[in-house]
């Protein structure tokens, strides 16, 4: 199956849902007006790391940011995602979700690997269920940036045949080079495609990277961004993970006795 997919690399304003939806509002429409069946866009696009302020401006997953995107998907026929602050009675996770061009919720993934350079474990909760969803017939994941230093725990989202891990972030500038050969890791050693996006600008601790990438289930990046705004665009088409799956067949040669 063959999807355009669109990237959207946006800075984000700090702790400033209501600026950071329109923002986002106008790109959706953007990257929707130029025939994107998949918008991405990054992590805690409507609140940035305003941690101290979660009590605040975190949401339910029937918050403004939720309607929105459900709106948005429903009305332009797109498949939507990100990651948004979430309040859950006293607890905050950071919580990647996906809208299908129905307007179903169809993913909520808290982000199981808190970071700890950028305090998200002092005012957030980890998540401890995985990432899977259907992109319409096909089996893909969301994950959130630095659970991607997590080989072991990506490979539990490629077990069940999953030909795409989507991955959302605020990855500092002074990592991007982790954050690229990371990202083209994950890809070769999950025979899988790898559509990343990253945010750009800055808040008051951190300046952000950008170079979000698309990479192929050989590894090979396909489409990269810079490091300003912009929406990248590319076109994936899923069936190529079966042939690189049957050239190399990793999974059925894995020994997973050994591993445990
Ligand atoms: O692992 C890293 O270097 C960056 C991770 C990060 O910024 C995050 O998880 O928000």
């Amino acid at each position: 199956m063959k999807k355009n997919i669109a990237i959207i690399q946006m800075d984000i304003a700090f702790g400033e849902p209501e600026e950071n939806r329109r923002n986002a509002r106008k790109q959706i429409e953007t990257a929707a007006a130029n025939g994107s069946d998949v918008i991405v866009l990054p992590e805690l696009w409507t609140t940035g790391y305003d941690l101290s302020r979660f009590d605040e401006i975190a949401e339910d997953l029937n918050g403004p940011t939720h309607n929105m995107l459900r709106d948005l998907a429903l009305y332009h026929q797109v498949t939507l995602m990100g990651s948004v602050a979430e309040r859950d009675g006293n607890h905050f996770y950071n919580t990647f979700v996906t809208y299908d061009p129905t307007g179903a919720r169809v993913a909520s993934y808290r982000k199981a690997h808190l970071f700890r350079l950028m305090n998200e474990e002092k005012y957030l909760h980890p998540g401890h269920e995985k990432g899977n969803f259907p992109l319409e017939d096909v089996p893909v994941a969301g994950v959130i940036c630095y659970d991607i230093r997590f080989p072991e725990w990506m490979r539990t989202h490629m077990l069940d045949g999953s030909r795409a891990l989507f991955v959302v972030a605020e990855w500092p500038k002074p990592r991007v080079d982790h954050w690229r050969h990371l990202l083209i890791s994950r890809a070769i050693e999950n025979q899988c495609f790898v559509i990343a996006c990253n945010r750009v600008g800055d808040d008051p601790n951190n300046v952000f990277g950008g170079h979000s990438l698309v990479i192929d289930p050989w590894g090979t990046v396909v489409a990269e961004a810079g490091e300003e705004e912009d929406i990248l665009y590319t076109s994936v088409d899923f069936s190529d993970v079966e042939a690189i799956r049957e050239q190399i067949p990793i999974f059925q040669d894995r020994r997973p006795e050994l591993y445990e």
